[in-house]
């Protein structure tokens, strides 16, 4: 292929026929690349299964011959049953040998064929390890998040996923049925051949054009039929997520209690006709006409070889030995007209998962950010890290979500941010964390942009717990320990950790403490509440300071914290963290007050940045938002909703003895 344009158009002639080259030349990659998969099971596994599908495909040829020998041999010995074979004549013993060895290659074939279905499967395994692994490091570590939240992409991976999910065929699937597609061409080149020898070099072209021919087509309705099925992805995506909607836990208490399941139930079945309706119609229309093409070619290449043997036959060329062995023959390449129950599907949509995958690390890889130089080594903010003129939304069409932001991180100082809902401050963390890059502007981690530091480092240096953390099915120990995996298996310093977020008692008294499974799903497993769950992350947090981590970023860390909790936030947590640089979300304004620095963030921008005596003072939004909070706090209390000085419950400490400090009786500030 040039890339220069043709001088003259060319003629409809050369435009078919490189037409057919492209076409020929992507289904050949397409192989290659599946077969380039096989060594990923292991070279002597594949050479092994490749030896017994060689077999599996010539057994049946020597059984044909065996066959047609003992064809051959029966009316001999039926003529003179004496004969022992040893006069010229055949007799019982050549039958018996010949019936034996037919028998022989017969068994072996059944005893063979359980070793071919282990070793496919062992093959399909291990390669979709593999595969598993590369979609894991797409997603988990290539892919910059914008590029997740693109349609395009999100409809790869969930083609990639529902393959090892087995809701589809998986890449190994198709690379293990590679091998035994092996065994039919082997049988095919091998029925050809003794076409070709018994009856005529003609005859075994034709038969061997129309095996081909027909399986061509077999082939390439299948391949029409994959791409409009990798058409009609999004809406399976759609059908996948309401499947799991309405046959699992997560949204089980809703639809219990908003009787949604009827709701669930159409919306389920209309979606999944949608998806799956143009599949079932469009098959219908794309297999109907080939079929009956192909089974026209099928019946003319059979017939004329057919005519062909019966004159071979009929004038005195072929015996009878011959005569059954090119009958026998002629049926192989015959049945390449319909769909091979071990290769066909696996590799079609085995092939197609596998190229979601490509395609999908493709566009990762052109997603990814170019470093020109090598990477600043990443050190402990020593001065402090400061959003330069900062602007960024999410994509070209949506408005801008940061616009100008310019806030200074202290080193060694907790600075909060404030804001109404969607003013920007989880995503202004993102950007901390690198998970988005800014659109405009920079962000410096002491006078270095955070685009020349290592990504993987600089996310090391950070200890981040976003709101919506995550809640693994683990045991507490893991839950916690995965915020410093090099800690994993250090209980004193887990126990440390759960000890200073204030979860350790609840966690001891757990059936087998820490080693408890955080979720009721596993026998022996126990779920927490949601403040409990925030202690747990909370601690997975101080144990990724005490793994190395140096700035400490928390969205939101005490929603749900109970009054005392609360209270205890800061001089438990925050103090215990000296000398980090840490950056707290939070909209409840008593767990703000404390911090060295606060920023308030509004249109895109920080609005007022001082500490909490300076920002009151200043009576600007901050010292709005503050009294907000402050008088529906004294209004509640008035009212009796939240326990006064002499109903707080043992141990807990009053939350409206701190007078200067209230207490919001509501977790957020909403926008609307
Ligand atoms: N992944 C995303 N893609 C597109 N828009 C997003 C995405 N995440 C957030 N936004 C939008 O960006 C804006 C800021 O969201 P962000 O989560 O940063 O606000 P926030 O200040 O943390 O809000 P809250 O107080 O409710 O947590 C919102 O308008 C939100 O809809």
């Amino acid at each position: 292929m040039t890339d220069d344009p043709p001088v003259h158009p060319p003629t409809a002639g050369p435009r078919r026929t490189s037409a057919l080259r492209a076409v020929l030349a992507a289904r050949a990659s397409r192989w290659t690349d599946l077969a380039q998969l096989l060594p990923q099971a292991g070279r002597p596994l594949v050479a092994a299964a490749a030896l017994l599908n060689v077999l599996l495909g010539l057994l049946p040829l020597a059984f044909i011959v065996l066959v047609g020998y003992v064809l051959y041999l029966v009316p001999q010995v039926a003529a003179s049953p004496g004969a022992d074979g040893g006069s010229g004549q055949a007799g019982w013993s050549d039958l018996l040998t010949a019936l034996g060895l037919a028998v022989g290659v017969f068994v072996v074939q059944q005893v063979l064929a359980p070793f071919q279905a282990g070793v496919t499967e062992v093959i399909a395994r291990r390669v979709d390890e593999h595969c598993i692994d590369r979609l894991m490091t797409a997603a988990l570590h290539d892919a910059p998040l914008d590029a997740l939240q693109q349609p395009e992409a999100l409809d790869l991976l969930a083609e990639a996923r529902a393959a090892f999910a087995r809701q589809a065929r998986p890449p190994g699937d198709a690379a293990a049925a590679l091998l035994s597609l092996l065994a039919r061409y082997v049988q095919l080149v091998g029925a050809v051949v003794l076409v070709g020898i018994v009856v005529s070099p003609l005859a075994g072209i034709v038969i061997g054009a129309t095996a081909l021919a027909i399986r061509f087509g077999v082939r390439g309705t299948l391949g029409k039929f994959a791409d409009m099925w990798d058409s009609l992805a999004g809406s399976r995506r759609k059908v996948f997520y309401l499947r799991d909607l309405a046959t699992g836990s997560r949204a089980a208490k809703e639809i219990r209690l908003l009787g949604l399941l009827p709701w669930v139930r159409a919306r389920l079945r209309s979606d999944t006709m949608a998806a799956y309706e143009p599949a079932w119609a469009g098959s219908r229309k794309l297999q109907f006409w080939p079929m009956i093409g192909l089974s026209g070619v099928g019946l003319v290449g059979g017939a004329v070889v057919l005519v062909l043997v019966a004159d071979a036959a009929a004038s005195g060329r072929l015996n009878l030995f011959e005569l059954g062995v090119a009958l026998q023959a002629v049926l192989i390449p015959m049945r390449f007209g319909v769909y091979f129950p071990e290769a066909d599907v696996q590799t079609q949509f085995g092939l197609h998962s596998y190229h979601a995958l490509r395609t999908f690390e493709r566009q990762i890889a052109s997603a990814r950010p170019v470093r020109s130089a090598a990477p600043v080594p990443v050190r402990r903010p020593e001065q402090g890290i400061r959003f330069e003129g900062v602007r960024f939304r999410y994509s070209d069409d949506t408005p801008w979500v940061l616009d100008g932001l310019d806030l200074e991180l202290g080193a060694g100082q907790s600075t909060a941010i404030v804001g109404l809902n969607g003013a920007g401050k989880t995503t202004l963390v993102k950007l901390l964390a690198r998970l988005y890059e800014p659109t405009e502007g920079r962000i410096l981690v002491d006078g270095v942009d955070l685009r020349e530091l290592d990504t993987q480092d600089w996310q090391r240096q950070l200890a981040l717990i976003f709101q919506d953390y995550v809640r693994y099915e683990l045991s507490a120990a893991e839950n916690i320990g995965l915020g410093a995996p090099a800690l994993l298996d250090d209980r004193e310093a887990i126990e440390a950790a759960a000890r200073k977020a204030g979860a350790l008692d609840v966690l001891s008294g757990l059936p087998q403490g820490l080693d408890t499974t955080l979720s009721r799903r596993y026998p022996g497993g126990r779920d927490l509440s949601g403040g409990q769950w925030q202690r747990v992350a909370l601690a997975r947090a101080l144990l990724a300071i005490r793994g190395g981590s140096s700035v400490l970023v928390l969205d939101e860390p005490t929603a749900q914290l109970d009054v005392r909790a609360e209270a205890e936030f800061f001089d438990r947590f925050l103090a215990t963290t000296e000398n980090i640089t840490s950056v707290v979300i939070s909209h409840r304004f008593s767990t703000v007050r404390h911090a060295d620095r606060i920023a308030v963030i509004e249109h895109g921008r920080v609005i007022e940045c001082g500490d909490h005596v300076e920002l009151v003072a200043l009576g600007g939004r901050y010292a709005d938002l503050f009294e907000l909070q402050a008088q529906r706090f004294r209004d509640t209390a008035a009212v009796g909703a939240v326990p006064g000085p002499h109903a707080a419950p043992q141990g807990e400490p009053d939350p409206a003895a701190d007078a200067a400090e209230p207490v919001p009786a509501a977790q957020k500030e909403n926008a609307s």
